[in-house]
């Protein structure tokens, strides 16, 4: 009969014994709130960070940036340019702050793609969706908004 205090935690929590009582606690490590009954659910992270590569094209809401003045490729041919950017960093033959200060859309590209931190609400749906779904340091699939074609890296 294993002790239910040694099942593995849902992600972002850490398991703490008060200095005082000695009973054991749970500590959200995104938030710092502590609470004394076991989670079931991974930690809400409240704000995260992360990074992107926006590749605009053509049907993008607004199909122009800092790279290029009107930007005229079309959604196929954004995706074909992020996938290979992405292929570069999975093998590590370029990093991703490079790249995206090389070809991000975004004007964030200035920063090596950073967004800082945000909380949900604040950005495109389907790009706050999958970025939510990463774990810190993990590399997002290509996420269609109407900005255009994004990978996204958690950082926080
Ligand atoms: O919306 C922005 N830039 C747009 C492109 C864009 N569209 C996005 C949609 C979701 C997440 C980031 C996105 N960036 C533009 O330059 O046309 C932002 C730029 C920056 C720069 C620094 C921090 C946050 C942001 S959000």
């Amino acid at each position: 009969m294993s002790n239910e205090n040694e099942a593995p935690l849902p992600d972002g929590w850490e398991m703490r014994t008060s200095r005082s009582t000695g009973m054991t606690y749970f500590l959200n490590m995104y938030t710092k709130k502590s609470q004394w009954e076991r989670p079931e659910a991974p930690a809400d992270p409240g704000e995260i960070r992360c990074s992107h590569i926006l590749v605009k094209h053509a049907e993008s809401r607004r199909p122009s940036s800092w790279r290029e003045e009107t930007i005229t490729r079309t959604k196929e041919e954004a995706m074909e340019l992020l996938k290979g950017y992405r292929k570069q960093i999975v093998s590590n033959d370029a990093a991703f702050a490079d790249l995206a200060s090389k070809y991000s859309d975004c004007s964030s590209a200035k920063r090596g793609g950073d967004l800082g931190l945000f909380g949900r609400g604040q950005m495109q749906q389907p790009f706050e969706e999958e970025a939510y779904k990463l774990k810190v340091g993990q590399l997002s699939k290509p996420v269609e908004t109407e900005s255009g074609v994004h990978i996204i890296l958690r950082t926080v």
